[in-house]
């Protein structure tokens, strides 16, 4: 009889009216089909897995949407998508037009939080409340949180802000020791102790706790007291990431924080893994040589070991490699302490997650010229990650920050000499590249050794009728483009920050000019070009291709680029247009 009583759960009231006897089936059949769903589509398996029971337990004493739940993050929200009348299109789950990787309460009223980025559920969850007693509305708030999350900055304001309060904000602390990979700093261990009770009680919370995340009485039994709270209070509830998927609780490294599709053969999991080497890897190689040339060279990252390619790394140089947790914030102002004291520290960081840092960024490194090399990962189209995680405003909002030099590697090899050209600057740099895998090394692209300097050309027409500038991988896009059109030159602009003058003006004397760049149209490198063009009064006919100025959803990164002209098709048609011609 699988999957029967999950089949008949059409919203939380369905939840609230079954038999408490019948609570196990239902965490049962929860994980049946979130094994499964993963399984076919990927996604953040392990996370959900672990707050099954949290989440039956929730929407059993809490009646959503009147009580408004939000959970930080929204990875580990799988349950509630299929609690909350989700369940028929789960299978399209992170795919284009599909049910959304995270939250939006676009989706579903149940939803009480977009989010994607941690440490925002206690902020948001206090506005909430305080916007609804002073508007006269009716409601219990609850913001769910994990153990990572409370490594960052925002969660602790948002705290400090409630435990003053006084208000009744219902925070349950779903601790499973773990962010994406083990949990760091002192947090783990304060919340293995006493010290955990005396820390949110000295904050104003009442604590009630550690309870089994899994016992559902036991959480039940806790809710209940904390909806009943007429002041703050912290649930802390211990899980187990991965709970009931052997091959999740498994992997200590994630506890399959996030797997891709799988399947089973021969009664081993087998997963399609690709075996294709990413931008990420080649970053960390030319780390690594680097940490292993200079010792003062170390590399920081915010919570993304694994994603940022470092395990290898920080098993060689686990005194240099810091993974400071959830705090973007921390770890550029960390970097910048670092670079003061003579150190060159590495910012490995995400696109999507440096938006949280940008006042560190001008204000720690830029201003005072501190020599700290970001490497931006991520930047571009992600995928099934959506909105709130493309790497969509970094050049733009990078380009004009004094003194900050950019680069973009178009081939794994790039990086080694743009590394060490940023590791020799006294000043500060970024290289930024995309989610994906390395391609081979096409014999137009000639890697140069460091230092790094202007654009390159890929390709020089010798009657030339058209440029193609890209940053980054394009290049190979329009290499593609331009191969049987003996007059289309390709310049890989290879930085910004400084612009090759020169070799942008060389471009519009020959004729019409397309721009490419996996970011925003609003800003970037389009818009340097322009800048440029109308500063010189360069009559130049100019079309820009990047991202729109709207916010991308999640799809399949590929099928995106190729909507966008950000593919070799998509440069020829534009190459084609501006010269009026259409294809033989
Ligand atoms: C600002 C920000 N930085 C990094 C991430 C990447 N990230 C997503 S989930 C996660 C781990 C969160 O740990 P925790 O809150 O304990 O939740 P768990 O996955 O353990 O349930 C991280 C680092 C993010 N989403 N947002
Ligand atoms: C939820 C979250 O923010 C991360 O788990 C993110 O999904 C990782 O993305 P990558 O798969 O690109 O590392
Ligand atoms: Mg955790």
């Amino acid at each position: 009889m699988a999957q029967q009583l999950l089949a008949r759960i059409a919203s939380p009231t369905d939840v609230r009216a079954l038999p408490e006897a019948d609570l196990p089936q239902l965490c049962e059949d929860l994980r049946e089909d979130i094994i499964s769903i993963c399984g076919k589509v990927g996604g953040h398996l392990g996370a959900s897995l672990g707050a099954v029971e949290l989440i039956v337990a929730l929407h059993r004493v809490f009646h959503s949407p009147t009580d408004a739940i939000l959970f930080d993050v929204g990875h580990q929200t799988y349950a509630h998508k299929l609690l909350t009348g989700r369940r028929e299109r789960m299978h399209t789950l992170r795919q284009a037009g599909g049910v959304a990787p995270f939250l939006d309460p676009r989706e579903s009223p149940h939803d009480a939080l977009l989010a994607g980025h941690s440490c925002t559920a206690v902020s948001a969850a206090l506005g909430l409340l305080e916007g609804r007693r002073m508007l006269g509305h009716r409601g219990h708030v609850v913001a769910v949180l994990g153990d990572g999350g409370l490594t960052g900055g925002l969660t602790f304001e948002g705290l400090n802000n409630a435990g003053g309060s006084h208000l009744p904000l219902v925070v349950v602390l779903n601790d499973n020791q773990m962010s994406i990979s083990a949990n760091v700093g002192a947090i783990p261990s304060l919340l293995r102790t006493r010290g955990a009770r005396d820390f949110f009680q000295g904050l104003g919370f009442t604590y009630l706790g550690p309870v089994d995340g899994h016992d559902l009485g036991a959480l039940v039994h806790a809710l209940r007291e904390a909806r009943a709270s007429s002041r703050p209070v912290v649930v802390h509830a211990l899980t187990l990431k991965g709970k009931g998927f052997p091959p999740a609780e498994a992997d200590a490294q994630t506890r399959g924080h996030a797997m891709g599709p799988y399947e089973w053969r021969d009664g081993k999991l087998v997963r399609s893994r690709g075996g294709h080497r990413t931008y990420s890897e080649a970053l960390a190689w030319a780390l690594e040589e680097a940490m292993a040339r200079d010792s003062r060279v170390v590399a920081v990252t915010p919570a993304m070991l694994e994603g940022s390619a470092l395990n290898a790394l920080k098993a060689r140089f686990p005194d240099r490699v810091h993974d400071v947790g959830i705090a973007e914030q921390h770890a550029v102002t960390f970097c910048a302490g670092l670079a003061a004291a003579g150190a060159r520290p590495v910012c490995c960081i995400y696109s999507t997650f440096l938006q949280r840092a940008y006042d560190q960024i001008i204000h720690d490194v830029c201003l005072p010229g501190l020599p700290v090399v970001f490497a931006v990962d991520r930047a571009g189209l992600v995928g099934a990650d959506g909105a709130t995680h493309q790497g969509t405003y970094d050049v733009a909002s990078l380009r004009p920050l004094p003194g900050l030099a950019l680069w973009a590697p178009v081939v794994g090899e790039d990086f080694a000499p743009m590394l060490a050209t940023a590791l020799q600057s006294s000043r500060p740099s970024v290289l930024r590249f995309p989610r994906g895998t390395l391609p081979a090394l096409p014999p137009e692209v000639r890697v140069e050794e460091a230092p790094v300097r202007g654009a390159r050309w890929l390709v020089r027409a010798e009657r030339p009728e058209l440029t193609l500038v890209t940053l980054g991988p394009l290049g190979l896009a329009a290499l593609e483009a331009a191969r049987n059109e003996p007059g289309w030159s390709v310049l890989d602009a290879r930085g910004l920050s400084p612009l090759d003058e020169a070799a942008l003006l060389e471009a519009a004397s020959h004729g019409p000019v397309v721009v490419a760049e996996e970011g925003t149209v609003r800003g970037g490198l389009g818009s340097a070009v322009l800048e440029l063009y109308a500063e010189r009064g360069v009559h130049a006919r100019v079309r820009v291709l990047g991202m729109p100025d709207t916010f991308m959803p999640h799809g399949d990164a590929r099928v995106q680029r190729a909507e966008l002209g950000l593919d070799a098709a998509g440069l020829r048609r534009a190459g084609l247009s501006l010269l009026e011609r259409s294809e033989p």
